[in-house]
């Protein structure tokens, strides 16, 4: 009876066998196939992160940019001669054309599929919204809330309790200097720069070489007003820089 059996348990462990090798041999395939199309989905998403924010239709100006615009007071010879110093604080006193700016910003950076901010796989894509002291704090926070992205703030000298780093920059109306916590940004995160307006550029400029140095990527510069006469924009090199109205 052994004898007889033998054959027929070796063929039973023979099909046993290779019934189970097969199905090694299939979920090993499986688990390959799936981590093919993670990588695929990944790597695609991780380009469309990296490429630069598009411009929407520039050929259909958005409508609430005129009211942001008839809201700026243009105040002349102020903090000194010569200057035209653009006051925002009617705009701010204006809840709609206030919530009108920070939607045209958020509505911006919402489409970087920010949800990377969250704590998700795509660590280094995280995008982390700066603003400059003082005006660039009326427009950071609300961004970097509506989108997800934590707030850090650049201020002026010796108004952070921490280890800083800093950066020194020459005004339309001075010299300054920006400060900006260590450890605040981390090695490869991308950064928003926020602030109310573009002048000569220094300030945007301090800005990008103190996030630099700390080894983050400024993604874009975002300003409510641009003042195209001193080309501060050409001072921003590759960075790119998004403003909702022009001034001269
Ligand atoms: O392009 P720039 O020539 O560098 O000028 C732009 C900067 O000037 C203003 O800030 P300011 O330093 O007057 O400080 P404040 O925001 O505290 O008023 C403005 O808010 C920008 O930060
Ligand atoms: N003309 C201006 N108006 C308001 N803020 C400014 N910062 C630098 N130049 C300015």
């Amino acid at each position: 009876m052994p004898t007889l059996c033998f054959p027929l348990y070796s063929l039973l462990f023979d099909s046993c066998f290779s019934f189970s090798v097969r199905s090694l041999h299939l979920l090993f395939i499986s688990y390959q196939i799936v981590s093919l199309i993670r990588d695929t989905r990944e790597r695609e998403r991780e380009r469309e992160m990296a490429a630069p924010i598009e411009e929407k239709d520039q050929a259909t100006e958005d409508p609430r940019k005129e009211g942001i615009a008839s809201s700026i007071r243009v105040v002349p010879h102020v903090p000194k001669g010569g200057i035209m110093f653009q006051d925002i604080t009617p705009l701010l006193l204006d809840p709609k054309v206030f919530k009108d700016t920070v939607d045209l910003f958020i509505e911006r950076y919402t489409g970087k599929d920010i949800s990377a901010v969250a704590g998700t796989r795509c660590r280094a894509l995280r995008i982390v919204v700066e603003g400059i002291e003082a005006r660039g704090f009326i427009f950071g926070p609300p961004i970097a809330l509506a989108i997800g992205a934590k707030f850090i703030p650049l201020r002026k000298p010796r108004k952070l309790p921490g280890e800083v780093i800093s950066e020194e920059y020459v005004l339309e109306y001075g010299r300054d200097c920006l400060e900006m916590h260590v450890g605040a940004v981390q090695q490869g995160e991308h950064v928003l720069v926020v602030d109310d307006l573009i002048a000569t550029g220094g300030t945007l400029c301090a800005a990008i070489n103190l996030l630099e140095r700390a080894g983050a990527k400024v993604v874009e510069c975002a300003c409510v007003i641009e003042l195209r006469e001193l080309k501060g924009r050409e001072r921003l090199k590759d960075t790119p820089l998004y403003v909702l109205v022009e001034s001269n």
